[in-house]
């Protein structure tokens, strides 16, 4: 008898549904009816060429952003949903930082946006400071961080309200090997304790950490599944191969 692909991941509560979404910006079609699910506790990934429609698909799942056609279904909420907010750290491709302020001045502020204060906010600052590895650097004005520094203290921001979703853009462009693998620790962690992350990726060996991937091209998801499924499906050895078969359309 065939598995149920969500109890063969092991994996139950859809968390993120993406119905039919299309986006365009004039008369380009960025996103063409594409749908997705995201399942409570996995990684999920998003990977496809540059302008392939990534972050035009985070944005809409976050709510920053509406769709022309079709849903986007957040933690059970249609969205955009002012209150779901609280329950997703969002991650953008650029970092939004104040750079005159110290590491620890901009935590306390983003966690403001939150209501964390007094107590809460001390330990919530303590904690994911530990996490991204940054707690000797909390005096310091952000503008003498490292481009990896300020990828991991977006990151820091984007956990101070402990939320169940975590949505990714691309969290490690610019981040030398080590810190990447330090990351993805922290990320494996955070999916262990329940958070359902959705990631997006140029770095195939991000892909394969993966539970699933949705490959994205011109707007269109032309693949999901597990990294092994993607690559048998696509007779490749490996995730540079999918990827190139999928997203280059070579073979
Ligand atoms: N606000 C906008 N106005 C007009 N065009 C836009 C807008 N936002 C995105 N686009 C276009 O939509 C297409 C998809 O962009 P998007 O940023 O979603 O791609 P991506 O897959 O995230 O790319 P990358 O991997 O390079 O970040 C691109 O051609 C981009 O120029």
């Amino acid at each position: 008898m065939p598995v149920p692909e969500s109890a063969a991941h092991g994996f139950s509560e859809e968390c993120i549904v993406v119905d039919k979404a299309s986006k365009s910006f004039g008369k380009r079609t960025v996103l063409d009816q594409v749908s997705l699910s995201v399942k409570k506790g996995e990684i999920y990934g998003l990977l496809g060429p540059s302008g392939s429609g990534k972050t035009t698909l985070v944005r809409l799942i976050t709510g920053l952003d509406i769709p022309d056609g079709g849903s986007v279904t957040l933690l059970g909420e249609p969205m955009p949903k002012l209150s779901i907010l609280s329950r997703i750290g969002y991650m953008a491709q650029s970092d939004a930082l104040y750079g005159e302020l110290t590491a620890q001045e901009n935590l306390s502020f983003f966690a403001s946006l939150y209501g964390l204060k007094g107590p809460e906010l001390d330990r919530r600052m303590k904690a994911v400071a530990e996490l991204v590895k940054l707690s000797g650097e909390l005096k310091k004005p952000v503008q003498q961080f490292s481009g990896g520094m300020k990828r991991r203290l977006s990151l820091a921001v984007a956990l101070m309200h402990e939320p169940e979703v975590l949505v990714l853009d691309e969290p490690t462009v610019g981040i030398d090997p080590v810190l990447r693998m330090s990351i993805w620790e922290e990320l494996e962690g955070l999916r262990q304790r329940g958070v359902t992350i959705l990631v997006t990726t140029h770095v195939m060996d991000e892909a394969e950490k993966c539970d699933r991937l949705a490959m994205i091209r011109d707007g269109h998801v032309i693949a999901t599944g597990s990294p092994d499924e993607l690559k048998t499906a696509s007779g490749s050895a490996t995730m540079e191969d999918a990827f190139v078969t999928y997203g280059g359309g070579v073979r």
